[in-house]
């Protein structure tokens, strides 16, 4: 399972060094260098809903002062230690606007690990919009498999919002997914947003124990949320 993700090299302390000494200590250093997992999630939904800002909050620690919409995609990375294992955590994310996404979708959803789907608790025609989401992520060969949860942002505008809890609740289940409904804005809920990034790196470390679960249960449905692997110390 581990050769499922592509793997970064980082040299040691020892090969830096060996770099600047002679090539026979680089070879002997090289055994030591260290592999990094990256696990790449693709951010999805309607334009305007969050995602830039989402994954920014999760990466860079900040809500931006200003954002553009996103042409093609935008990456950007955090590495994060699960379990003692360095993984890094490949954030696509990806255009809402029709114009700007069509030339980039095959690679998208090319070799991804997991899917975000995000809308905005305050636009109800994002939420309609998700199936068409879903029906694109399926469209394009991504296996029931990867694990994929459902972001209903920008709860901080309570007084806006048309997207009732338990109807969102109901649609995650419907699809298996789990649901989170944060704010990229407030920084209070900074926490939550990196939990959803989190949950995903920690069920994509534990798939191997997740398929083996999977074989096990009669539906064959994977309910993470109430079976947590004991040994973990995922969020979700
Ligand atoms: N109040 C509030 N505003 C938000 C939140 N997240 C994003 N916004 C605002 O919503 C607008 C759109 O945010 P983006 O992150 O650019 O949206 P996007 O989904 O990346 O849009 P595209 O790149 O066009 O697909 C910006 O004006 C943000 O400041 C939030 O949690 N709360
Ligand atoms: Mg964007």
């Amino acid at each position: 399972m581990a050769n499922e993700f592509p793997v970064s090299r980082e040299g040691t302390a020892n090969s830096r060094h060996a770099n600047l000494t002679s090539s026979l200590d680089l070879s002997t250093s090289l055994d030591h260098s260290v592999q990094t997992r990256i696990f790449k999630i693709i951010v999805i939904g309607d334009s305007n809903v969050g995602k830039t800002c989402l994954t920014f909050r999760f990466t860079g620690g900040a809500f931006p002062c200003k954002t553009e919409a996103t042409i093609g995609v935008d990456f950007r990375e955090k590495a994060v230690e699960i379990e003692g294992e360095k993984i890094k955590v490949q954030v696509w994310d990806t255009a809402g606007q029709e114009r700007f996404r069509k030339s980039m979708v095959e690679h998208y959803y090319r070799n991804v690990h997991a899917v975000v789907f995000v809308y905005d608790v305050t636009k109800m025609a994002s939420f309609q919009n998700l199936k068409t989401w879903i029906q694109e992520c399926n469209g394009h060969g991504v296996s029931s498999s990867v694990p994929r949860v459902l972001v209903g942002n920008k709860c901080d505008l309570v007084e806006q919002i048309q997207v009732p809890s338990n109807t969102a609740l109901k649609f995650a289940d419907a699809h298996n997914m789990l649901l989170f409904e944060t704010s990229a804005k407030d920084p209070k809920e900074s926490q939550n947003v990196d939990s959803i990034f989190m949950c995903l790196a920690c069920r994509l470390k534990a798939q191997k124990y997740l398929i083996y679960r999977d074989v096990e249960r009669e539906d064959g449905r994977v309910r993470l949320k109430h079976q947590p692997d004991p040994k973990s110390n995922c969020p979700c």
